[in-house]
């Protein structure tokens, strides 16, 4: 007989307002254990919002947020258990690579007295061991948002919600951070929902991709049913047409070097 387990996480009925505009209107998703679920959709679509919601910075209108079948709307966002990575890096600048994350350790009473050997570690995991004593402003774009992934990591959050990471950096540094997520999710194996308005982003890494416009889900699968049913005209236009298009330059680009 099969085990009905609840999903990770699951937005039940969101709608959220700003300045008398409904923003967010009505919107229900599940995120299962382990799973890479991005939220694609273009500027002002209510990505970031549903994202504040799922950490607690934001209480919606009405609407609930459940996490392993416990109804946690009201939990603080230190009681959840989820980490964020969010597009500026937010690292504290004064800090060396190790002080930013031994300090995020120090708030945990279970973590703080292993703070330095756990900080050490993730720091080796990603790859930044010869950065250890540099302040972040001597690193790289990339190397910083490597830097604001393992401090999310070292408190070993059961979820991790990405708001738009690579968005301040350039298009081969994307590539290789990409790559990387990649590996730490094969690694960490934790559930990440990953917020972008890139198309090709998106189907790199995700198990499945919920496309949003103006405040709905337009449709919520894997990035092959996208691609062979896409659900309205919008998933049409702004997924397949653009991903479309990003091949077809990337073919000439190609053929004009040969
Ligand atoms: N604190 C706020 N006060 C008023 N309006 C807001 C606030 N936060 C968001 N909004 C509005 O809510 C809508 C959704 O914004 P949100 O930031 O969630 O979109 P987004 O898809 O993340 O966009 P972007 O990709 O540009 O960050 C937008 O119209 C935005 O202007």
């Amino acid at each position: 007989m099969e085990v009905l387990t609840p999903p990770k996480l699951r937005a039940e009925n969101l709608v959220q307002v700003f300045n008398r505009q409904e923003v967010l209107h009505d919107i229900s998703f599940d995120v299962k254990d382990g799973e890479f679920l991005s939220i694609l959709g273009p500027s002002g679509c209510g990505k970031t919002t549903i994202l504040r919601i799922l950490i607690g910075l934001l209480e919606p209108i009405s609407g609930r947020i459940i996490k392993d079948g416990v109804d946690i709307t009201k939990t603080k966002p230190s009681k959840r258990n989820m980490g964020i990575v969010f597009q500026n890096y937010a690292l504290f600048q004064n800090m060396t690579v190790l002080e930013n994350i031994a300090y995020a350790l120090r708030f945990n009473p279970e973590l703080r007295t292993k703070a330095r050997s756990i900080a050490e570690d993730i720091i080796e995991q990603v790859g930044l061991t010869e950065h250890i004593q540099k302040k972040p402003y001597k690193l790289s774009g990339g190397q910083q948002q490597r830097v604001a992934i393992a401090r999310t990591l070292a408190l070993n959050p059961e979820i991790i919600l990405f708001d738009e990471p690579m968005s301040a950096l350039d298009a081969a540094t994307r590539l290789l951070l990409r790559e990387e997520i990649k590996r730490i999710q094969g690694k960490f194996r934790s559930t990440m929902v990953y917020i972008t308005h890139d198309q090709e982003e998106a189907f790199a890494l995700s198990d499945r991709i919920m496309v949003m416009n103006t405040g709905t889900i337009q449709q919520l699968g894997t990035p092959e049913e996208l691609i062979r049913n896409p659900a309205n005209q919008f998933v049409r236009e702004f997924v397949i047409d653009n991903l479309q298009r990003k091949i077809d330059s990337l073919v000439k680009y190609v053929e004009a070097g040969r």
